[in-house]
């Protein structure tokens, strides 16, 4: 893979988008959330936290992790546009680079503020896995081709679920 091979991978225009996060505090974190779990549909996320105040967690080993707010630092999340490249081309990655799953919780004492850029690929770039690196045997391809803004589109149509939009489009899967 060359080095322009992420930028190329967004297509003749790459686009950014954001969403601002408010979370009131809230009296019972044990009963509601602040953003339901799910992956984001970009390749890449950059999030500003709160530098104080905790509240993402992703999903590790069936529980939720907290994230540590760092100041002044921001969180990079590959999102499922790399975790369908990547799985196509060698399964090594899978545990690697795969689009994290995250919520972010409530908090008693505090409102939170987040801010998340996500960068996405031109509509028309078709999510497909590197061909020179798919092989029938030991790398085969794992998810159908779909053009980014339709895949965008249906995550966009659907409630938070999980992986569940990943888990949809895996070759094999019911929509085949
Ligand atoms: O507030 C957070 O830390 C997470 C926000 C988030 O996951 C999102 O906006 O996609
Ligand atoms: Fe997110």
């Amino acid at each position: 893979m060359d080095k322009d091979f992420l930028k190329r991978l967004h297509g003749k225009m790459m686009k950014q988008g954001i969403r601002m996060n408010y979370y009131p505090a809230c009296s019972r974190p044990d009963l509601v959330l602040g953003i339901s779990p799910h992956s984001d549909s970009s390749s890449i996320t950059l999030l500003v936290q709160d530098d104080e105040i905790a509240g993402l967690q992703i999903r590790h080993k069936g529980g939720w992790v907290p994230v540590k707010p760092v100041p002044n630092a921001i969180v990079v999340n590959i999102g499922d546009v790399i975790e369908r490249k990547r799985y196509g081309q060698n399964l090594t990655f899978n545990g690697v680079c795969q689009s994290i799953e995250h919520r972010a919780a409530t908090n008693v004492a505090a409102a939170r503020m987040s801010i998340a850029t996500f960068v996405m690929p031109d509509d028309e770039v078709e999510l497909s896995p590197v061909e020179t690196m798919v092989d029938d045997y030991n790398r085969p391809i794992m998810y159908k081709s779909i053009k980014y803004g339709d895949y965008l589109r249906y995550t966009l149509s659907k409630k938070m679920d999980g992986k569940a939009n990943t888990e949809l489009l895996k070759v094999g899967n019911e929509s085949d």
